[in-house]
């Protein structure tokens, strides 16, 4: 049974745990262990495994259990706090991921609405129901990317999260300043996620609690030195995202928009650029992994335009 206490709030920088991938498409765990000692040493907000970077859609039961209890482990002899993501398109699959991640007390627990066929609202009520049972008391977040099979307007979500009081937040894409009015309507009480290259602005917006970031995958450390400084100098932070977007739309999101990369490819590619780690750009199959020579080529330009992130 998990200690009922309340818990804080969570936000700030959490970094993704990627999945080193050998030649044989196996999963590198004497890898993965270095790179959660480098992310501890970084001094995230946090690390969370299993978003769409930590390629959660392609792994078997038994290396979510591993992965999930070599996080646990390393995270709490550090005190760093650790999110883990049960996600998975099989509803009755994420339930059993979500009653073994809470036996490792993270944080929060991450789930996203079944995928195959869209849930109504109705649905993804009763489903988030289930999995906060399922989490004995661990907080839930919401993970609803635009790529989900159902996208929920901030209306929406905000209907569905007040029904289940253990959705303590929400991960999601912003949008205009339209979707920023609405999140602050519909969205004021959980702690809402942006993705990392728009937190100066979600967090301008008075919106984004924090983010599960791309920013973290290209520097873990320059990320959390970013976001601890919109704190002080939201404007200093502003202009280093809009660095950032312009370095992610000339040379990152081209290999999504031109050639078909999955975002997981294009996070692998973040962290490869930034060499802070034993990660390769290599996905499991059957998604086609960015060539190294790329990250090595964009190794000179990231840090040339983005030296912030490269102290
Ligand atoms: N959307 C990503 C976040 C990092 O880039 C994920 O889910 O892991």
């Amino acid at each position: 049974m998990n200690a009922k206490t309340p818990r804080p709030a969570i936000g700030g920088n959490w970094a993704s745990l990627l999945l080193p991938i050998a030649a044989d498409d196996s999963i590198e765990f004497d890898k993965l262990g270095e790179e959660i000692d480098i992310l501890i040493d970084a001094g995230v907000d946090g690390i969370y495994s299993n978003g769409t970077a930590g390629e959660f859609h392609n792994q078997t039961e038994a290396e979510f259990d591993s992965i999930q209890a070599m996080l646990a482990e390393r995270c709490k002899a550090s005190s760093t706090p650790f999110v883990i993501g049960a996600c998975q398109p099989d509803p009755l699959i994420m339930l059993n991921r979500v009653r073994r991640a809470a036996v490792l007390d993270p944080r929060a627990i991450q789930v996203i609405l079944p995928d195959w066929w869209p849930l109504n609202d109705a649905e993804a009520v009763d489903f988030l129901k289930r999995a906060a049972e399922a989490a004995d008391g661990i907080p839930l977040i919401l993970y609803n990317p635009p790529h989900a099979k159902r996208v929920l307007a901030p209306k929406d979500l905000g209907m569905v999260c007040a029904a289940v009081s253990e959705v303590i937040g929400i991960k999601l894409a912003d949008g205009d300043a339209s979707w920023y009015v609405e999140a602050r309507l519909y969205l004021s009480g959980l702690s809402l996620f942006v993705p990392g290259h728009h937190l100066a602005t979600g967090t301008k917006e008075g919106v984004a609690a924090g983010s599960f970031s791309n920013v973290a995958c290209l520097s873990p450390r320059g990320a959390q030195t970013w976001t601890v400084s919109m704190r002080n100098d939201i404007d200093a932070a502003l202009d280093l995202e809009r660095r950032i977007c312009t370095f992610m739309d000339a040379h990152i999101v081209p290999f999504r928009q031109e050639f078909g990369y999955s975002n997981a490819a294009l996070d692998k590619l973040l962290s490869a650029i930034g060499n802070w780690g034993p990660v390769s750009t290599r996905l499991r199959f059957p998604y086609r992994s960015i060539d190294m020579a790329e990250a090595v080529r964009l190794r000179r330009i990231a840090r040339a335009e983005l030296p912030d992130l490269f102290p």
